[in-house]
């Protein structure tokens, strides 16, 4: 489990982290979410010793990174998977881990597997792929089989094979009882495959829910309603909800129920053709929550 309480980190001026408290849970995925600049790395790197906290505290399995007597055994961590020595071969960079963590050599074999890189451990990590040397940043955090795991945006440069292998090895590692932090920006990625969301904006913790409340209490649900008689429907609906017009036979309507729209219908004696709740998506769900504490903001565009 991680804790961490009243956290805040100070850069000059800018107060990245700000009073953060929350708990990642075992068991359980959770994703850590927020706009660029919002101070997810930072918190990740506060609970893993890389920085000091400006206040407050944060602990893994109780302890400080560290006072960890082998904080590999403790916590695994995927943060930058640049920071391997290109000149050393996957399997040595995993052995010069292992000592000093009291982990077995023989483990050094069972993760290059793990990861799927088994045939290619031996060749020199300058020449991975991008999406290999976020194999083997994987392969680190695995090896001291730690019940505690931090991967910040582990998504990144993996194709969609490598994305879907990341998905199920997080839901493993979560139903193994470990407790799993995660942060991406990819939204359905995440949605898949996070049971429990955090949210940050402008390092204050904005969300602290399940994925399913936090879509829920966020986003308003739409319907689809298909219909020969659009015009008829809109000017029935238009005076009471909010009524989008998505093509000549197609509306969506915001704030009422599919059995409410149909009954109306009937009511009005409007022909549907179709009547289609819309499954709202974490997407839009975190967009309508973090709209105002965005930190860099692209010139609106109209989102389709
Ligand atoms: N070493 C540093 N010195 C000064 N400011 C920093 C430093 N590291 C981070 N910051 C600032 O702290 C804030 C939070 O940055 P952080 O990298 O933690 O955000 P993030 O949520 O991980 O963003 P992204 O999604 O873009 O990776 C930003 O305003 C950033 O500019």
């Amino acid at each position: 489990m991680i804790e961490v309480h009243g956290l805040s980190k100070r850069y000059g001026e800018v107060l990245a982290v700000d009073e953060l408290t929350f708990a990642v849970r075992p068991g359980e995925v959770t994703g850590f979410l927020g706009p660029n600049g919002a101070g997810k790395s930072t918190t990740l790197r506060m609970i893993l010793g890389l920085d000091a906290a400006s206040s407050g505290t944060a602990t893994v399995g109780g302890r400080p990174y560290a006072a960890q007597p082998a904080p590999l055994k403790a916590v695994g961590a995927l943060l930058d998977p640049g920071a391997v020595l290109p000149s050393r071969t996957a399997y040595h960079h995993l052995l010069a881990l292992t000592a000093g963590n009291g982990i077995p050599r023989g483990r050094v074999d069972e993760v290059l597997a793990e990861v799927g890189l088994e045939k290619v451990g031996r060749r020199r990590a300058g020449t991975y792929s991008l999406g290999m040397r976020q194999r083997l940043g994987i392969a680190a955090a695995l090896l001291g089989d730690p019940p505690v795991l931090v991967f910040d945006e582990p998504l990144n440069g993996l194709d969609p094979e490598g994305i879907v292998w990341i998905r199920s090895l997080m839901r493993r590692m979560a139903a193994e009882g470990r407790a799993v932090l995660m942060s991406s920006h990819l939204m359905s990625e995440m949605e898949l495959t996070a049971d429990h969301l955090l949210v940050i904006g402008r390092g204050k913790l904005i969300a602290d829910t399940t994925m399913k409340d936090f879509i829920e209490a966020h986003s308003e649900r739409e319907v689809l309603v298909r219909t020969p008689q659009a015009e008829a429907l809109r000017g029935m609906l238009a005076t009471v909800v909010e009524v989008r017009t998505e093509s000549s036979d197609t509306l969506v309507v915001t704030g009422l129920e599919a059995a409410e729209i149909g009954a109306l219908a009937w009511a009005g004696g409007v022909e549907l053709h179709e009547l289609a709740p819309r499954q709202a998506s974490l997407e839009k769900a975190f967009m309508d929550l973090t709209r105002d504490v965005v930190e860099y903001q692209a010139e609106k565009e109209t989102v389709r």
